[in-house]
């Protein structure tokens, strides 16, 4: 497997609105080669929002994105190509079986990581190949998402809660998958209880520190208010 590169991706002010409310405010972030992040904070505190805007999911209301120094916003399908997002959502088809599922993904996203039945034999599902993807439990559902991870290249990983679901062999696995993925240069953001040495290109970053005072909230409403 080939390094990666050495990159760097990079986020500074950013502004995240959901539903109308101000979730962070004022966020910076950086993330080198072989580097993780992890987002702390309280539930509700924007961890799955910044996830998303990581991924280009969400827009962020203000700031921006860098890969390399480039604006990210410039070239949304290069940011698409280099990423890969595992959120909650169970986005299993459910009459396809977990091979026909992780084909088509590798064959969409141009078939450059390992094969399917290797992949699923890393999260310990290959048994369950043929099996139509309804019939998987919570956690080979789980298993069956971040198999995705490894049948094509992306040297960026954004994971929300990847270990929710899993045994201890489901994490475990996750835990190695990473560790290979650090060693070639590719880096991972997620919202996680694992436990990660810190230090060693590992940072947490604490979403409570960026959530809006009452005087911004205000402010900002009153901008919206005035846009609107
Ligand atoms: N699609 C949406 N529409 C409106 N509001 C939303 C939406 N998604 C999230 N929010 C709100 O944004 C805030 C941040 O939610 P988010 O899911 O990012 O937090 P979180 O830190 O990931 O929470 P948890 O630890 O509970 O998963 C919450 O107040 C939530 O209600």
């Amino acid at each position: 497997m080939e390094y990666f590169g050495d990159h760097r991706f990079e986020g500074a002010g950013l502004r995240c609105r959901r539903g109308g409310r101000l979730v962070f405010d004022r966020l910076d972030f950086a993330l080198g080669a072989g580097g993780v992040l992890i987002l702390k904070g309280p539930n509700g505190s924007g961890k799955s929002s910044l996830l998303r805007v990581m991924a280009s999911l969400v827009r962020a209301e203000a700031g921006g994105m860098t890969w390399d120094g480039a604006t990210v916003a410039d070239d949304p399908a290069a940011h698409a190509a280099r990423l890969h997002y595992v959120g909650h959502a169970d986005a299993a088809k459910p009459a396809m079986s977990a091979e026909e599922l992780l084909t088509f993904w590798r064959e969409m996203r141009g078939g450059t990581g390992i094969g399917v039945g290797a992949a699923l034999e890393r999260f310990g599902i290959s048994h369950r190949a043929d099996f139509p993807a309804r019939y998987l439990s919570s956690g080979q559902k789980r298993r069956l998402a971040l198999s995705r991870l490894l049948v094509s290249e992306a040297p960026l990983w954004i994971l929300d809660e990847p270990t929710v679901g899993l045994d201890a062999n489901g994490v475990a696995a996750l835990e190695e998958v990473i560790a290979e993925h650090r060693a070639r240069g590719g880096m991972v953001v997620a919202a996680t209880h694992i436990r990660f040495e810190t230090g060693d290109g590992v940072t947490e970053l604490d979403l409570s520190a960026f959530a809006p005072g009452p005087a911004e909230l205000d402010a900002a409403d009153a901008l919206l208010g005035a846009a609107v």
